[in-house]
């Protein structure tokens, strides 16, 4: 089987490789690299091959080498193969990218245990459980099976639905408000759904109910995806069929039930006009999923909104409600709320409304929250927005677990359990690779090219990599679908970067196509996109193909606004380029929970810089005291070979023909360079919003600039990382590569001072993204570059 593909390498100076003058460290390096390159090579080469299919524990292959092939680099499944390119001469004087010297010494990780014990997952359905033993409807669970494939509850479901369903939960617990909080990835969205439609459903059974009575229970989600996402699974479970299969279209049927087809479900995100969501609520929405802001100003100023009798109020993800400061906003969507329920009640006792027959005006609001962890604020808010909750966690064993803690008044759970960190699902296997910063960008490629190679087997995979920040997946978008590696791509025209480009119909870009990594469309989400982009994005990305013989790879490059409740099927492998900025390790958790769900495998790898590795001890005794989380350490080197074959250490050869590809296309056009400015200028001052607990491992002063700019593609940190008015002489004269303190001249950062302008500066560009506490731009991670000139100002301390 061949299944390598080939890259076709050009050693001729292009224009755009073309060296800089007076770079005489570059000089230096060129001429050492081409003596050390030309005592090892016999017959030079136009081409290299890069294994498709990375041989794990094979990487030494015994077989000869074979003749390299002049064939193009194939390219993904839906592009034709391109003409070869004559090979060319190798020029003496290209530019060689010194990736592999002056790098911080790495100790090689111990060789991991060949059989790693394979531990149960944790979020997993329960096979000894079922739902109609918990009490769910024959309806709602035969529906469950037969179009979701849902046959068995999973431990929070078991906890959840003893406890909230109407059925089971007679006297005083059938009326409490609920906390419900487990792992990513454990089914808390039907935790609370089911309950919520097995309440409303028996409505369907009174003739004169439909949708005019308004609506009975509202979901309320950060952000719009979501709330996108929550409203897409309703609207699967509510075409339940509203009698049993055995029954006729006519007959009334054992069952005594003939329900009417009222009980439907509505999203508000904002996107549509405010006009057409009117007309919507004045039709009513009985389910009604909402972000908190759309949802308050229709609270407020839509008076044909019928909320009087709504039932139940549902608060997902309510620790990211919180971090994106919609505290003030939900107190108001709970006074807006009591205050229609009185309006309504009072309408009704006065007659000046038509009464619903028999409905229950004593019967109180039931708020659910479901949250991943109970920190400080999170319990402020089950303070201001819960009443005598009962907790609902799910148990790490088969064991179907308890409700196990009240709330006293203030919120505080009093009988805090044991075991209640955020940890990830126990079945993720959970990576780590200390990358000298000038590796990194093509570690990143390594590392996808491996996940790719793995998920050939199984038709395409999905792969999640976490950046820092928006610049900087929009950077790496454009680079990873714009580079070739065709050196004579100095002459490239955007047209040609366009190719590998596709856009939506509202002519954003969406899906872009790298050579590197082929069969597999690399997609972008981060606040700063235009909502129907990220919606046509995350739709693109998720999607699978029917057609087994058809791989539906796909990449999606984001930043922290993907983190939190998306669940996007068949993600394998959730790469964190950049380690979070904001949430430490609940973030963290959160990211990786993005596979590995419902009981399935999935990796979850790490980047971490040498002068960040004590945030793995750091990460794994937050997770879990008594040692049994462990993140397993893979050398650079291994990823290199792995991801781009060779014999010993040619991947070191291949890595830099690759990092050439990306410095060639950052120099390309003005507008790539000034991407990668923009990015890395962006990427830095993100590093600097780590909180102060962190900053022993995450400080801007540990970065060596130079090198990181090698991760930009970049061959020089921009010299705007200093204020060019102010730039000395002498400081013009220093090295590339120094860290911020160095270019700055003195210890910035050591002065308490301008670390306290660092930090109110970059919170206040963060703090702008959230106006009125409406999310804006989905993420405090999506650092926008407003302004590029403010890290230069917060170094040079002007
Ligand atoms: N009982 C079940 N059996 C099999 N799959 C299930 C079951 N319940 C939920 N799932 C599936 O598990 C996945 C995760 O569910 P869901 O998104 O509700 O998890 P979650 O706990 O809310 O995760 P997160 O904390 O990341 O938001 C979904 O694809 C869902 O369809």
């Amino acid at each position: 089987m061949d299944d390598d593909f080939v890259l076709n390498l050009d050693f001729g100076e292009g224009p755009s490789t073309r060296k800089k003058k007076g770079s005489s460290r570059t000089q230096r390096y060129t001429l050492r690299l081409k003596e050390k390159k030309a005592e090892k090579r016999n017959a030079p080469s136009s081409t290299f091959k890069i294994h498709a299919t990375p041989s794990y524990g094979h990487n030494h292959d015994p077989r000869p080498r074979k003749r390299p092939r002049t064939e193009p680099l194939q390219s993904g499944p839906s592009e034709t193969a391109a003409p070869a390119p004559a090979p060319r001469p190798r020029h003496p004087a290209h530019i060689i990218s010194s990736l592999f010297s002056h790098n911080p010494k790495i100790e090689k990780p111990e060789d991991a245990p060949a059989l790693k014990k394979l531990l149960k997952p944790t979020n997993a359905p329960l096979t000894d459980s079922s739902f109609l033993g918990l009490g769910l409807d024959p309806l709602l669970a035969s529906h469950l099976s037969s179009k979701l494939g849902i046959d068995k509850p999973t431990s929070v479901q078991c906890a959840s639905l003893s406890t909230l369903l109407p059925s089971l939960s007679a006297g005083a617990a059938s009326q409490r408000d609920a906390f419900i909080q487990s792992q990513t990835g454990s089914g808390k969205t039907l935790s609370y759904l089911l309950p919520v439609i097995q309440d409303l459903l028996p409505l369907s059974s009174h003739s004169y109910i439909d949708r005019s009575i308004g609506t009975l229970a509202i979901i309320i989600a950060p952000t719009r995806e979501l709330a996108k996402q929550i409203a897409d699974i309703l609207e699967e479970l509510l075409k339940l069929r509203l009698r049993p299969r055995e029954e006729g279209p006519d007959d009334e049927g054992e069952s005594g039930r003939l329900m009417t087809r009222w009980l439907v479900s509505g999203l508000l995100i904002g996107g549509a006009t405010r006009t057409h969501e009117k007309a919507r609520l004045r039709k009513g929405i009985p389910i009604l999923v909402s972000t908190p802001g759309r949802l308050l100003d229709h609270l407020q100023n839509t008076s044909s909104f019928n909320v009087g009798k709504c039932r139940w109020l549902v608060l997902d993800e309510a620790d990211r409600l919180m971090e994106l400061g919609f505290e003030e906003s939900i107190k108001g969507i709970l006074a807006a709320l009591d205050g229609r329920w009185k309006l309504a009640k009072q309408a009704v006792e006065e007659g000046t409304s038509l009464e619903v027959g028999g409905w229950d005006w004593g019967r109180r609001r039931r708020t659910i929250l479901c949250s991943a962890t109970m920190r400080e604020d999170v319990q402020l808010l089950a303070g201001t927005a819960l009443k005598d909750p009962i907790m609902i966690r799910a148990a790490k064993s088969e064991h179907i677990p308890q409700p196990s803690a009240t709330a006293n008044s203030s919120g505080a759970f009093e009988s805090e359990p044991t075991g209640d960190k955020f940890t990830p699902p126990s079945q993720l296997s959970q990576k780590y690779v200390l990358v000298p910063l000038k590796l990194r960008l093509v570690t990143l490629v390594a590392l996808l090219r491996i996940f790719l190679s793995q998920s050939q087997l199984k038709h395409g995979c999905k792969i999640i990599v976490f950046l820092s920040c928006t610049d900087s997946v929009d950077f790496h978008w454009r680079l990873l679908g714009g580079a070739t590696m065709h050196a004579g791509g100095g002459s490239a025209s955007s047209d040609e970067d366009e190719e590998q480009m596709g856009t939506d119909h509202q002519g954003e870009d969406v899906v872009a196509k790298s050579p590197l990594l082929p069969n597999a469309s690399i997609f972008r989400l981060h606040g700063s996109l235009p909502q129907a982009t990220r919606l046509v994005s995350l739709r693109r990305f998720s999607s699978v193909s029917k057609d087994p013989s058809v791989e539906s790879s796909s990449i999606l490059l984001c930043t922290s606004v993907a983190s939190r409740g998306l669940d996007l099927p068949l993600v394998h492998a959730v790469l964190q380029y950049d380690l979070p900025t904001e949430g430490g390790i609940t973030e963290y958790v959160h990211r990786v929970g993005r596979t590995a769900r419902a009981g399935r495998g999935g990796e979850a790898w790490c980047m971490v810089a040498p002068s960040e590795s004590a945030w793995v001890s750091w990460a794994e005794e937050r997770m879990e005291k008594d040692g049994s989380i462990r993140l397993t350490s893979v050398a650079v080197e291994k990823v290199l070979q792995d991801g781009f074959g060779g014999q010993g250490k040619e991947y070191e050869e291949r890595a830099t023909e690759v990092q050439l590809a990306f410095e060639r296309w950052v120099l390309r056009q003005k507008q790539n360079s000034e991407i990668a400015r923009i990015a890395f200028l962006s990427h830095v001052r993100a590093y600097a919003t780590h909180p102060s607990d962190e900053k022993h491992i995450f400080h801007v002063r540990q970065l060596h600039l130079g090198h990181l700019a090698k991760a930009f593609a970049l061959r020089d940190a921009p010299g705007s990382m200093k204020s060019s008015k102010s730039r000395s002489a002498k400081s013009r004269s220093k090295p590339a590569g120094r860290s911020v303190v160095d270019k700055a001249g003195s210890n910035s950062e050591d002065d308490p001072e301008t670390e306290r302008r660092m930090r109110k500066a970059v919170r206040s560009q963060g703090r702008l993204v959230r106006k009125g506490g409406i999310l804006m731009n989905s993420s405090m991670s999506d650092f926008q570059v407003a302004s590029t000139d403010m890290l230069e100002k917060i170094v040079s301390r002007t």
